[in-house]
């Protein structure tokens, strides 16, 4: 069994758990707070001669094991705002990153950036959930989901005002993400969630397939500010960052480092 197929049978079992105390209609009637645009924060970055960063918080991974030791996501949110991020992306899965939903309802609360709740959705009850915590966002991993739960997923999100993240891996991934859903913000994940094998070259190959009006995200392995303009390069302006931002010290100066070099 591959790795993501491990993460998404974990998820299974957590999801009809916690389905059991709470249904839609009380997750909706939580006040997430006002949505935060989060496409738009990063559009708003990208018009303003900038590149669009969605500063990932995030405590451990499967490929890397723990990663910040002293994790303290309000710290991290402020840092991150203050560095130049358009936007925030919070692991809340337990089992695999260590996240947390109070980590994600931190972070937001501590800036005024858009928050994409970073977790593996395969129920749209994810969805209503992740707003009742104030996610803006989330995320739809194409390799994960048939085409009835991507549409899904992505209706639960629109009828809430939320943005989708829509992630892809290869050329095939990426027709499916054009051709079944709506949004145009399309994430290209660098690396092999099945092999955890992370090569930027993978963005730069499908930046050449979409067509225009597509808001495309480098997503994983970027650590400098090369790699931002290696991309930048192939018409890619926005990026996911979390783990070489969440190993330095100084949080802020490594963020601007990231942007402006
Ligand atoms: O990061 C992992 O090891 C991982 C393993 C399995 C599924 C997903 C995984 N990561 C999720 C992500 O997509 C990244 O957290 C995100 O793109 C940031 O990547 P990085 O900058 O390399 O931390």
């Amino acid at each position: 069994m591959n790795k993501l197929t491990e993460i998404l049978a974990t998820k299974a079992q957590e999801v009809a758990e916690r389905r059991k105390s709470r249904s839609v209609a009380a997750l909706d009637a939580v006040d997430g707070g006002p949505v935060r645009g989060f496409a738009a924060a990063l559009e708003a970055k990208i018009a303003a001669g900038g590149f669009g960063l969605i500063a990932e918080i995030k405590k451990a991974s499967p490929s890397k094991g723990l990663i910040r030791q002293d994790f303290n996501p309000t710290n991290h949110a402020r840092a991150y705002a203050a560095g130049g991020a358009a936007c925030l992306s919070v692991l809340t899965d337990a089992p695999w990153f260590q996240g947390h939903e109070e980590y994600l309802i931190a972070a937001r609360t501590a800036c005024s950036l858009p928050v994409l709740r970073k977790d593996f959705m395969i129920d749209p009850w994810q969805v209503a959930e992740a707003r009742s915590i104030g996610a803006d966002a989330v995320l739809i991993i194409v390799a994960a989901l048939d085409d009835g739960a991507m549409r899904e997923i992505e209706a639960a999100a629109v009828e809430r005002g939320m943005d989708v993240l829509v992630e892809v891996h290869d050329e095939t991934e990426l027709d499916r993400a054009l051709t079944r859903l709506d949004s145009r913000l399309i994430g290209v994940n660098n690396r092999d969630l099945r092999t955890f094998e992370t090569d930027l070259a993978v963005t730069e190959r499908l930046a050449k397939l979409v067509p225009p009006g597509t808001l495309l995200v480098g997503e994983s392995g970027i650590a400098t500010h090369a790699d931002c303009r290696r991309l930048a390069a192939s018409g890619v302006h926005a990026f996911l960052v979390g783990e070489s931002l969440m190993r330095r010290d100084d949080v802020t100066a490594a963020t601007k480092a990231l942007l402006e070099g």
